[in-house]
């Protein structure tokens, strides 16, 4: 089975609960990003390995966390012999507002995706967007290009709603149901 990575920043907890039911979703190996901006020892060596990259921040001021973004910046690193090339990437972002501008931070993944010359996955999940839709059914909010959850500003990790988490474990879902396609 191809090995996947979910690299992930998180401040509070929420997006760390996402991170955790993406990788579930996709059985893989989460690597968290730290209060510093900086990987555990040999989380690099993991990237590498990886056949597939899932990259999470939460939305702060309208775009990924700063440390995130040094994670971002460090990639640099293997940017220069494009050693992510080919990788499948997709993302997901967590954030208080129902937009809130998360569109933003996923752009934002994918365009790192794109940088790494990578192949993006996208949600593939059709929005409930009928009269009956609620907060607990998958892709409430209608992403198409990652996942996205909603954590009220007064909500702990632990009230996240379960709609959201479902949606980031159906992503990791298809992450990896891509990777056995393509035989990556
Ligand atoms: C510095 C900072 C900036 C924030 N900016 C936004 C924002 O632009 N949009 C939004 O909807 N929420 C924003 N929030 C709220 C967080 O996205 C929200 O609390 C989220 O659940 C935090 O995820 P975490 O627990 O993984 O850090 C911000 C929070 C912080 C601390």
């Amino acid at each position: 089975m191809s090995l996947i990575a979910v690299v992930y920043h998180s401040g509070y907890g929420h997006t760390q609960r996402l991170a955790q039911a993406v990788a579930d979703g996709a059985d893989a190996q989460l690597i968290a990003i730290d209060a510093d901006g900086n990987l555990p020892e040999g989380g690099w060596d993991t990237l590498l390995a990886a056949k597939a990259i899932i990259l999470g921040s939460p939305t702060y001021m309208a775009g990924p966390s700063w440390q995130f973004k040094k994670f971002a910046d460090a990639s640099s690193k293997p940017w220069f012999s494009q050693a992510w090339k080919d990788k499948l990437f997709a993302g997901f972002t967590n954030s208080a507002s129902i937009n809130g501008d998360k569109q933003i931070t996923l752009d934002y993944l994918f365009h790192l995706a794109m940088q790494h010359g990578g192949l993006w996955v996208g949600a593939g999940m059709m929005p409930a967007n009928s009269k009956a839709a609620t907060r607990n059914d998958v892709n409430w909010m209608g992403a198409f290009s990652g996942a996205m959850a909603q954590s009220p500003s007064d909500a702990s990790a632990a009230e996240m709603f379960a709609g959201d988490l479902e949606t980031g474990r159906l992503l990791g879902q298809r992450v990896a149901a891509v990777a056995a396609r393509l035989g990556a």
